[in-house]
């Protein structure tokens, strides 16, 4: 049985985390190119982890150019089994206020243009995203939230915009509304496709930020709020961090609920038709089950 190993994506206002044993920034290069950034790997009680901002420490990436393949393998390639994505969101829900955590379920996915697969043409592949998030991080992300006297909501739909710009008013009551979204960012996809694809656990753990631009007594987004907030979050995320080894520690490896086989049926292409080279692309993603 291999060991947990926990991967942290850090969003806005998370660039760096304290406290990791043997703490070093590690350049990792990948078949996609280069990562957000160097990844700070050490560990924490005695668990591995690793730590990525996700648009890079000085904030230099804006969400569509985010490398979201190039940071999905290169965790992947350090071992990592479970991966949490912190991130800001605006929230469409009176309850989930600024300070709130929502532990996201589901994804709608309004991104454009953005590279949605490690898979294509000379290795095809479908893996199911009917349940984008691990139900077993997820519920011990909630409960290290808890631990710290967060407020934790217990799923949520996430609502991917592309931005850079926030949404317009009539967007914001469209996907409140009619498409029942609960939280709204601009990163989580195509990373949440790509985690699966990868075959880790992955879950969002959204801090919310703001209320979007839907709230009749609220003013609507801008940065010097959601910073504001997020000065207050960004405690909130490193204790809840800092409360995670203890509680994957010892948890099976692969995890039961099936995110370490998402690969198993997925492959279409026969093997004979396969492009070598993207199959070396795909040595960290997929080796499992292509082959290192
Ligand atoms: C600073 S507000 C907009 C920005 O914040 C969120 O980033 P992340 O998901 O990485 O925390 C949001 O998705 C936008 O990229
Ligand atoms: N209202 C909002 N829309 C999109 N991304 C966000 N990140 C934080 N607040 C946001």
């Amino acid at each position: 049985m291999s060991e947990t190993m926990i991967g942290v994506i850090g969003g806005s206002g998370l660039y760096e985390i304290e406290g990791l044993e043997g703490a070093e920034w590690r350049e990792v290069t990948t078949p996609w190119g280069d990562p957000s950034d160097a990844i700070l790997t050490g560990s924490l009680a005695g668990v591995p982890m690793a730590f990525l901002p996700r648009h890079g420490r000085g904030h230099v990436h804006d969400p569509a150019s985010v490398p979201y393949r190039a940071n999905i393998d290169a965790m992947k390639r350090l071992g990592v089994t479970d991966l949490v994505s912190v991130s800001a969101c605006g929230s469409f829900r009176e309850e989930m206020a600024p300070g709130d955590f929502v532990v996201v379920d589901q994804f709608i996915d309004r991104t454009k243009g953005r590279p949605q697969s490690f898979f294509g043409p000379g290795c095809v592949a479908h893996v199911s995203l009917a349940h984008p998030t691990c139900p077993r991080l997820a519920e011990v992300c909630a409960a290290a939230a808890e631990a710290d006297g967060t407020k934790v909501h217990r799923g949520g739909t996430y609502l991917a915009m592309e931005g850079p710009q926030f949404s317009t008013l009539a967007e914001s009551r469209m996907y409140r509304e009619a498409w029942g979204a609960d939280v709204i960012g601009m990163t989580n996809m195509p990373e949440a496709r790509l985690a699966r694809e990868a075959e880790l656990c992955y879950v969002t753990v959204a801090m919310v930020t703001d209320y979007d631009s839907w709230h009749p007594d609220h003013a609507e987004v801008d940065v010097a709020e959601v910073l504001k907030v997020l000065k207050g979050n960004g405690a909130r995320a490193r204790a809840l961090i800092s409360r995670l080894p203890a509680l994957l520690r010892d948890r099976p490896v692969p995890c039961p609920e099936g995110c370490g086989q998402a690969l198993d049926h997925a492959v279409m292409t026969a093997p004979g038709k396969r492009d070598p080279a993207l199959l070396e692309k795909l040595n960290a993603v997929a080796g499992r089950i292509l082959g290192p």
